[in-house]
């Protein structure tokens, strides 16, 4: 088994320390063989390794747009030691045989854990629940129909209620479909009416979300919001939270970023689900991220081949990666502008996500005795982003030609070194 020792590092906390791995945890540096391999850390940061609530590889069914493999490296070189995979497969992951191959895949391919997430309804069509009970004794803790909302309240109740004995979370995408139907590409605002695009209301996923913290409440179940877009939906985050309902909620890297101005040139790389929005949504997530009223930074991930981006900004698939750059925008955003401390980012990328998503072993922190994953940063290094440098297959990357953080150096999972610069 390999051994490495890490010298110099500094920690979140701001203290700098020398960090010994041998045998997938971290041990006393005095324990480490003498031949353990010695990392020079000097200058860089060490972070517990980075969780994704929010992954979408796409095996099986789309091997042409990811696998378990690319996305998995992908996620190691964003600093990523777990990655929760959406149900949105083909097959759906709606059995427990199903979230057990996708399970299989991770431990055969995977370059860190991959967890996966059981749908909610059967093939996420939103009229009969799935296999609920059966997944969640296969290990799921976490349930979404992702790419489609739980829109039918009688199923989202009884999703709540039936989950709670296994303490799974109802995770949410939140779109109403009549107020955001499947045509809705573009954050309905004068921007939409100019460009002719068929308008994505705030209130559309809002209204969805003061929906279901009510039935999180009545039921007593754990409800997770993916992916908020909207200022009103972080008011009905902080409502529920300050009634101690068991809410939390999440955010993308590129909700946190990119505006909705982005779509003007019609590129479809910019097409994304829950749309762009308008700088005012942008610094309500912002603070939203920084007070705890937003848990969890979800990359929501989402590989598309050029094929499918490739149409009429209307018809195209939506969704930009994140896996890559995600700790480069949240380091951009809310590291760089003073709004967050490198404590509060690793609760928000690590901890919490490992929390909401009953992961025990990651989001740990880096102390003798525990599970070996972390990243090693550099929080001054810089680049300008080429969506051809990539371990992904897809290339729909908001984000290429902007300069951003290159922070990741190294990467280790269970103590093996899965990403080096
Ligand atoms: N976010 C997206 O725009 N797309 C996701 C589905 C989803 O997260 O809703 C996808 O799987 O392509
Ligand atoms: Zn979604
Ligand atoms: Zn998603």
């Amino acid at each position: 088994m390999s051994a490495h020792v890490i010298s110099g590092a500094r920690l979140a906390d701001g203290s700098t320390t020398d960090l010994a791995i041998v045998d997938g945890r971290f041990v006393e540096v005095a324990d480490a063989p003498a031949d353990a391999e010695r990392i020079d850390a000097d200058g860089l940061l060490a972070l517990p390794g980075l969780v994704d609530l929010h992954t979408h590889l796409r095996e099986p069914g789309r091997e042409d747009a990811e696998t378990v493999a690319s996305g998995t490296r992908a996620a190691a070189r964003g600093g990523y030691t777990a990655v929760f995979a959406m149900p949105n497969l083909t097959p759906d992951t709606d059995t427990a045989e199903a979230a057990q191959y996708v399970a299989e895949l991770g431990r055969r391919d995977g370059t860190c854990e991959v967890v996966p997430i059981g749908a909610v309804t059967k093939g996420r069509a939103g009229t009969e629940l799935a296999e609920l009970g059966l997944m969640a004794r296969q290990g799921v803790r976490v349930f979404s129909d992702d790419g489609a909302c739980v829109h039918d309240s009688l199923l989202m109740r009884r999703a709540l209620t039936y989950l709670k004995p296994f303490d799974g979370v109802v995770a949410q995408h939140a779109q109403d479909p009549r107020l955001a139907g499947p045509g809705a590409c573009c954050h309905e605002s004068e921007i939409s009416g100019r460009l002719g695009l068929p308008g994505w209301p705030s209130v559309a996923e809002s209204t969805v979300i003061a929906r279901d913290v009510q039935l999180a409440e009545f039921t007593g179940g754990r409800y997770h919001a993916c992916h908020i877009s909207t200022a009103e939906s972080v008011e009905v985050i902080r409502w529920a939270k300050a009634r101690g309902i068991h809410v939390t909620a999440e955010v993308t890297p590129h909700h946190l970023l990119l505006d909705t101005p982005h779509v003007e040139t019609y590129d479809t790389t910019f097409k994304v689900n829950p749309p762009l929005r308008t700088s005012e949504h942008i610094e309500a997530l912002r603070e939203a991220l920084a007070d705890g009223t937003i848990d969890v930074v979800g990359t929501d991930h989402p590989p598309h081949a050029v094929q499918d981006k490739d149409h009429p900004f209307d018809v195209a698939l939506p969704g930009m990666l994140g896996l890559e750059q995600a700790l480069a925008v949240v380091m951009e955003v809310m590291v760089g502008s003073g709004r967050m401390d490198w404590p509060t980012l690793v609760e928000r990328m690590a901890v919490a996500p490992a929390r909401i998503g009953r992961l025990a072993h990651q989001g740990r922190p880096l102390a003798v005795g525990e599970p070996a994953n972390l990243v090693l940063v550099d929080p001054e290094r810089r680049a300008m982003v080429d969506r051809e440098q990539t371990a992904s297959l897809s290339r729909n990357n908001p984000y290429h030609g902007r300069e951003l953080p290159d922070p990741v150096e190294l990467t280790v999972w269970a103590g093996r070194v899965t990403y080096r610069r």
